[in-house]
């Protein structure tokens, strides 16, 4: 099939086509119910039960499409939205709306060093070479670093500030660890999240330029806006599914303000009524990462029969 003749009238949706970010939201399509089967080493697939196309791009590229308008809504790293707003400011008509945090690909873009060196501080990597693949957020960091004016750093139609400052950045595709080590760089700007690559080249970390997750993006004029809200929607009811638990027990009466409080729900606590007047049943959402301490503190408390219910999905509703 000619798939790209089957877009017309089609949201575009942009998805990580490989990497770290791939698997998570594949996961999140498939809890959001976005049915699609890929072709192999095709990069657009249709939605089955939307008037969506999804379309298979790096990361790295995501924000752009998006920017542009060329694309209406995107899955990428909160770093790579950063970093396109670094090399193409946004105006009017471009730039992207951040939708959602998505919670998932946490990291950190930080500046790195040779373990060993004598480097300690960032500002002692003024005027020297600093190898990244983030040059925008770079340039950036390294422009404040220098006293450049603030005002003066990513204006459209601006001297670039690459071309004012003192420190050398030079852009690599991947495998930033090595430069190091290979004597191109004295410090790098990389990713870190569990800092085993980082440890692995003899490197350690001596600032945070940004902290990233997933997150959803949609263009400044999608061509379907309400498609875009239900998207959002669906997303957001997996998201919070994936966050909570149900958790139920019953309780005496007496005890019901002070069980409450340690279950007092997302909104407000369910409570029924039990054929023993003394008693009610409680049901409240409950973070997954608290449940084990809650069931310490309702047990402690005297609820009893407390249970604990998978979420399959939700939906929060129009008010959030
Ligand atoms: N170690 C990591 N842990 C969690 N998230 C990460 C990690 N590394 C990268 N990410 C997130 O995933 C995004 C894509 O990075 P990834 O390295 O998977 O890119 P890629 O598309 O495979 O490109 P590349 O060819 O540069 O590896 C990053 O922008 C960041 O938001
Ligand atoms: O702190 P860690 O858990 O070790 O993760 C950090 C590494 O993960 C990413 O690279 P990835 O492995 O995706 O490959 P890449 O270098 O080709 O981008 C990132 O660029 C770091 O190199």
């Amino acid at each position: 099939m000619d798939l790209v003749n089957h877009l017309e009238g089609r949201l575009l949706f942009a998805i990580p086509k490989k990497g770290r970010l791939q698997q998570a939201t594949l996961e999140l399509l498939e809890g959001s119910d976005i049915q699609f089967k890929r072709g192999n080493r095709l990069d657009i697939a249709l939605v089955k039960n939307h008037q969506i196309a999804l379309v298979f791009l790096p990361a790295a590229d995501i924000p752009t499409f998006v920017g542009e308008g060329r694309v209406d809504l995107g899955i990428t790293g909160a770093d790579q939205v950063a970093e396109h707003e670094a090399l193409s400011p946004a105006t009017e008509e471009t730039g992207v709306e951040r939708v959602l945090d998505l919670g998932f690909g946490k990291c950190k873009l930080q500046v790195q060093v040779p373990e060993q060196g004598e480097i300690d501080r960032p500002e002692r990597l003024v005027g020297m070479n600093v190898v990244t693949s983030f040059v925008g957020l770079t340039e950036q960091y390294f422009a404040r670093l220098e006293g450049l004016d603030n005002n003066m750093v990513n204006k459209v139609g601006d001297v670039p500030v690459r071309n004012r400052l003192r420190t050398r950045i030079k852009y690599v595709g991947g495998s930033v660890e090595a430069a190091c080590a290979l004597g191109v760089a004295d410090g790098i700007v990389d990713l870190v999240e569990s800092g085993e690559t980082m440890k692995a080249a003899g490197l350690k970390a001596i600032d945070t330029v940004v902290e990233s997750t997933a997150v959803l993006i949609a263009s400044k004029h999608p061509s379907n806006q309400k498609l875009v809200d239900i998207i959002r929607r669906r997303i957001e009811g997996f998201i919070a599914a994936q966050k909570y638990i149900l958790c139920q027990y019953n309780v005496k009466r007496a005890l019901l303000k002070e069980a409450t409080t340690i279950t007092p729900g997302k909104r407000a606590p369910t409570i029924t009524a039990l054929e023993d007047p003394d008693w009610a049943a409680v049901n409240s959402m409950v973070l997954k990462e608290e449940i084990a301490s809650v069931m310490d503190r309702l047990t402690a408390c005297g609820a009893e029969d407390i249970l604990v219910f998978n979420i399959a999905n939700s939906r929060p509703g129009l008010g959030g």
